[in-house]
Formats: structure tokens, sequence, C-alpha cells
């Protein structure tokens, strides 16, 4: 029986509302709905509460949004969805995502940074938000990850936040060493330096975020068979192996360079706690194909705890009450134990 975690804290989880043309809305509005089952806890909005209405209404949910601000929302959080207002108005416009709504879109996710700084929420959920349409907008980071990171650095002074997208389901997690860059450029950007960075700040947080107490990375080779010594490339001999070499001088057990194909399959999957991937599909298709429902993106290496679904804004199906919330479920029961596990070792 799941425990009723609703009244258990006094800050509650900041939700970036996403883009408003995608499912966000009613994954997070289902999401609240299922939070006695899910034993999630108390958690807010941050967007527009006349969209929020406007889409739960369309989709036929019954949940009633309470305006409120990041102090009151525990409180309000048992009787109804808590959102706070963003400032900015979205259009309830399901799959038709526009540069139109980029201001409160960011402006979520910068209000959910400043509501953590101040002590006011316990952590950060972000709802997908579509990428080329802030990008249209002037946005210019490659997505949530790196803005995270630029925001940790203005509201912790002397920080020098290195944010690291880790996806973590039930049975995988993955870290894609490169990310949202083409494939083009990837060889390119497999260095030395990038890899001992990754690889550090996975080894600590896994430590001490995730309660793992002596962290097994797997590391991915680049090319077909690892490189089948030199002769499909030379990346994994010349960068990956005496990279992994200088990681276990530092006692951090990293091992490989795998070949990827083989990496993946359940007994293999028993061998280490995490796979370094080398570019963003050989991280993303293990883990979105195993557990696509269940599976959580994390930010590793900030100084706050920041969760989001696997999944984007599925535009095709918005606004029509048939997206799966399991996903953001999974992300807020993250970022709850996430913080939980802070508080205590804070
Ligand atoms: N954290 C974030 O902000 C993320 C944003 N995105 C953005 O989302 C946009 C769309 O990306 P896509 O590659 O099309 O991936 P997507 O995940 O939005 O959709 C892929 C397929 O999965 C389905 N799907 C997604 N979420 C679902 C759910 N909760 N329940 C049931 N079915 C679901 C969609 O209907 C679609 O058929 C892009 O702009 C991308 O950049 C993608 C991933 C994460
Ligand atoms: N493919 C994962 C993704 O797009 C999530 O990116 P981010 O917005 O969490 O940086």
């Amino acid at each position: 029986m799941p425990t009723d975690l609703s009244s258990s804290r006094d800050r509650a989880i900041a939700v970036s509302i996403g883009e408003p043309a995608g499912v966000g809305a009613e994954v997070i509005a289902m999401a609240w709905l299922r939070r006695r089952e899910a034993g999630l806890g108390p958690f807010y909005a941050i967007g527009d509460p006349a969209f929020l209405r406007a889409r739960l209404a369309r989709c036929g949910l019954d949940v009633s949004v309470a305006e409120t601000d990041p102090d009151g929302a525990v409180t309000c959080f048992a009787k109804a969805l808590p959102v706070v207002d963003a400032g900015s108005p979205m259009r309830d416009e399901p799959g038709s995502a526009g540069s139109h709504s980029a201001q409160g879109v960011i402006r979520a996710i910068e209000m959910a940074v400043e509501h953590v700084a101040a002590g006011q929420a316990a952590g950060l959920a972000t709802a997908p938000i579509q990428k080329a349409a802030l990008y249209d907008a002037g946005f210019r980071f490659p997505g949530h990850t790196e803005f995270l990171g630029v925001l940790a650095e203005k509201h912790w002074p002397g920080q020098v936040a290195e944010p690291v997208m880790m996806l973590a389901g039930p049975e995988l997690r993955t870290v894609p060493v490169t990310v949202h860059i083409p494939i083009q450029d990837v060889p390119g950007q497999i260095t030395a330096e990038r890899l001992l960075a990754v690889a550090r700040i996975v080894d600590r947080d896994l430590r001490e975020r995730f309660g793992i107490g002596a962290p097994r990375l797997a590391v991915a080779g680049l090319n077909p068979h690892a490189g089948e010594g030199g002769s499909m490339g030379r990346e994994d001999m010349e960068i990956i192996a005496p990279a992994i070499a200088a990681l276990r001088q530092e006692r951090i057990d990293a091992r490989g360079p795998y070949p990827a194909d083989t990496l993946f399959h359940p007994r293999a999957r028993t061998t280490y706690d995490v796979v370094l991937a080398m570019y963003h599909d050989q991280a993303l298709i293990p883990v979105k194909t195993i557990a696509f429902d269940e599976t959580v993106n994390v930010t590793l290496g900030l100084p706050f705890v920041r969760t989001s679904p696997d999944h984007g804004t599925a535009l095709d199906i918005a606004g029509k009450a048939i997206a799966r919330p399991d996903s953001m479920i999974a992300a807020l029961r993250m970022a709850d134990e996430m913080t939980r596990l802070r508080d205590v070792s804070a």
C-alpha cells in the first residue's frame, strides 16, 4: 500500500508546464489525480492558470486548479492541483506549437529554479518543451539540461554547474556523453576531457543521489565492435580506452569500451549500474525501448534536483486525454525521493 506523502513535507516539487500545445498539462493533472495510489509527495505546476483550466476541461479531467504561491502549494495539494502563475498567457491549441508561447514556457523553467534557490520548492520536474519552437523564439540552449546549468550558476554563485543527462529506468540507466548534436559532429566531441568529466559526475551523483555505494560504469564504444582493433575506427582505442584507464587510476569503476550492440541485453544489464553511451540515440533507444512509460530523464551535476519524463511533447495526441502519465509520475516520484535523500544527508 503506497504511503500518502501529500502532507509529509514542507516544500513541494515545482513543475514547469512545458509546451502548451503538447501533453504536459494533461500528464501533470493525471499525475495529480493518481497522487495517492502513486505515493507522490506534493507538487505544483508553474504556467498560465487559465490555459491549464481550459486544457483540463477540454480533456474532461475532473481536476480543481488552485492558484497559489509556492509556499501555499503544500496546503492546497490534497484538494486541488496547485498552480503558480508564470505571468504569460498560453494558448489552448493542442498540436500547434509555435514561438508565441515561448516566453511563458521559458519563464516557467526560470521561476521553478528561482523557487528552489529561494528554498520555496524542494526540487524541479519539467514537462516537455518543443525545442524547435523555442529556438525560433531565440532560445539558445539545446534543451533544459544546458539551460539549467546556466540558471544554476546564476542562482548558486561560485558553483560550477556541469549538467549531465541521465535516463533512468527500472532496469537500465544510460548517459549520453554527447547529446543534441548532429551525428557527424559526434566523433570530434568524444574527448578524454569530456569522458573524464562526465564519468566523475556520474560516479559522484550515483553515490550521493541514488545511494549506490560502488557504482559500476560500463562505457560503450563509438564504432562497430568498439573499433575492432582500430580497423573500424580508432577513437575507441586512442581516446575511450585511455580515458577509462585514467578513471580507474582515480578508483572510478569504469569498464570498456564495450561493443554497444551487446551491451543492453538482460544478462549484460546485470553487470553494471549505468552505461556511458557516446551519442544520443545510443543511450536513449535502449532505455525507451525497454521502459518508455517508466523512464525518467534526470540531470546530474546540478546543485539541485531536476527530473523530467523521458518523452517529448507528443503533439499528435495532445488534448485528447490519451497520453500516459506514467513517466511524469516516475519523474515526480524520483524528484521526491532524491530531495528526501538530500534532506537526510544535508
Ligand atoms: N524533456 C523534454 O523537454 C523533451 C522534449 N522533447 C521534444 O518533444 C518534441 C517531440 O519529440 P518526439 O521525438 O516526437 O517524441 P515524443 O516523445 O513527443 O513522441 C514520440 C511518440 O511517442 C508518443 N508519446 C509520447 N509521450 C507519450 C505519452 N505520455 N503517452 C503516450 N504516448 C506518448 C507520441 O504520441 C509519439 O507517437 C521535440 O520537439 C523534442 O525536442 C523530446 C524529449 C524530451
Ligand atoms: N532527448 C532528450 C531530450 O530532448 C531532453 O532534453 P532536455 O530538455 O532534458 O535537455
